[in-house]
């Protein structure tokens, strides 16, 4: 198949490069032109395993990289993967993706002034599919800009949703082998183009990948059930950590018990300093203000907010318990908002950070790929190039990312003065010399 994926970005690349590997022909858009000149490169502009290796494949032959929307008119399925991020309120910011749905509009009216059609064509029929996670109310703001957009070409035009559940860190592998495919589209025909499209993934997977289809507004609300799940999951599992602390009891040995109900399953239950990145945050801010919005009010959404937003404090004021930071170098260990990205879009070592210098902390971090994003943020930290760097001289260490590498640090702790660690992710053990203060445990 022709395929059009607007916007190449965390899901965009991966969702391009994975599909021109799964043998169809591919067009990445993006309007940064170093992004576009990065993938014809056949390099990612952003870290994520394994992309690099399909883009070095694929990058000249089943996929290109552009600037322009020319490649539209042409393609079986346009997929739209804009970012969404939240305006002041936390409600959905949909400004970019409207604008680039209303540009896909009008390149496909170009294409039919171009070939001089003037009436539908049953066999032109474009399909374009939201990837980006929108709230059931966007779906119409999108559409209306799509179809905007395309004017007297809407006729032959059809829009569908296919969220993305991919995480960062192991996007390639968790889109290619998906624990499900949600398709929300208006007619059978649409189905059938989805299907078809995925067909190639689903058979390397041997076929058994469940396949929801609905409409459009359902298919977006699950992806906000499902994040919304997860993320209340987290915390949870940090409400009653913080009560475990107070016991003195280890939250980790208690979840541990507690994952073994079938029920209630193993993962997500790792707490500490809480969900960060650029989707558990603006996902159930955007779910909470459109459900507010709707006239709702979400009180578990917000608990769980409340609860992520005071993790960073308590462990500041773990530190506070063992050190005065005033005037002292602290180490900042891990900047990523999770292990195995660069992304560090609310990142928990931002508060993290802020709360250190509000102390008046000489704060130094360390992130095997992060630094550089993070240097963005806070262009005047120092930054170490390895976790013993930073903690070289430091008085106190805090551990924001569970970056396997920090749990082989051992010596390395010797370079400190008296040696604090207060660890957000449970990744150092406890040793000799060292003031350990896990957050819940
Ligand atoms: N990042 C994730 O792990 C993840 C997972 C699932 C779903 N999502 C959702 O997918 C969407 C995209 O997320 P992301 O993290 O890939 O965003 P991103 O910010 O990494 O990428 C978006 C890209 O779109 C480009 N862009 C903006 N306007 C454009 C336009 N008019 N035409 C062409 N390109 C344009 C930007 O330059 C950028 O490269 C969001 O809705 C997000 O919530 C993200
Ligand atoms: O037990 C856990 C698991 C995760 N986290 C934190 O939760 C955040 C999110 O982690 P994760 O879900 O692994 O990464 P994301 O890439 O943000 O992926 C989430 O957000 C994506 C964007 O919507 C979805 O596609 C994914 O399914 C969903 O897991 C990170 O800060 C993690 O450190 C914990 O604190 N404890």
């Amino acid at each position: 198949m022709q395929v059009t994926v607007v916007g190449s970005g965390y899901v965009g690349t991966t969702l391009a490069a994975c599909l021109a590997d799964a043998g169809h022909d591919v067009t990445a858009i993006d309007i940064d032109p170093d992004v576009v000149a990065a993938i014809n490169d056949g390099h990612a502009a952003i870290h994520e395993p394994g992309l690099d290796d399909l883009l070095a494949e694929h990058a000249g032959d089943r996929l290109h990289a552009t600037t322009e929307y020319e490649s539209v008119p042409d393609a079986d399925v346009t997929f739209l993967a804009i970012g969404t991020p939240s305006n002041e309120d936390g409600s959905i910011d949909l400004g970019a993706l409207t604008a680039a749905a209303e540009m896909t509009g009008e390149a496909l009216v170009e294409s039919r002034e171009g070939d001089g059609s003037s009436t539908a064509d049953p066999d032109d029929r474009h399909l374009v599919v939201v990837k980006s996670t929108i709230t059931p109310p966007g779906v119409g703001e999108v559409r209306e800009a799509l179809f905007g957009g395309a004017g007297d070409a809407a006729d032959n035009v059809e829009l569908a949703t296919n969220p993305e559940f991919l995480r960062e860190g192991t996007a390639v592998d968790d889109f290619q082998h998906p624990d499900k495919l949600v398709f929300g589209t208006e007619s059978e025909w649409a189905t059938e183009r989805l299907e078809a499209l995925y067909e190639p993934l689903v058979a390397a997977t041997d076929g058994d990948v469940p396949v929801i289809r609905t409409d459009p507004e359902t298919a977006v609300m699950i992806k906000y059930a499902n994040n919304a799940f997860l993320a209340s999951k987290i915390s949870l599992a940090n409400d009653l950590g913080n009560i475990c602390k107070r016991f003195g009891i280890d939250a980790y040995e208690v979840m541990d018990a507690v994952g073994l109900d079938d029920r209630i399953g193993a993962k997500f239950l790792r707490s500490g300093v809480g969900w960060g990145g650029s989707c558990f945050p603006k996902d159930v801010d955007a779910i909470r203000a459109a459900a507010r919005e709707a006239g709702y009010e979400p009180a578990l959404l917000d608990a769980a907010v409340a609860v992520n937003d005071g993790q960073p404090e308590r462990m500041l004021e773990l530190l506070d318990v063992h050190a005065d930071v005033a005037g002292e170098r602290v180490a900042v260990l891990g900047l990523a908002f999770k292990p195995g990205t660069d992304d560090v879009r609310n990142s928990r070592a931002i508060p993290v950070i802020e709360g250190l210098q509000a102390r008046g902390a000489e704060v130094v971090g360390y992130d095997p790929v992060a630094t550089e994003n993070t240097r963005e943020r806070f262009p005047d930290i120092e930054y170490a190039d390895s976790a013993a760097a930073a903690l070289d001289g430091a008085s106190a260490a805090l551990v924001v990312t569970d970056w396997d590498e920090f749990a082989a640090l051992d010596d390395a702790f010797d370079a400190m003065g008296a040696p604090v660690v207060i660890d957000g992710r449970r990744v150092i053990e406890r040793r000799e010399g060292l003031t350990y203060e896990g957050l819940t445990w």
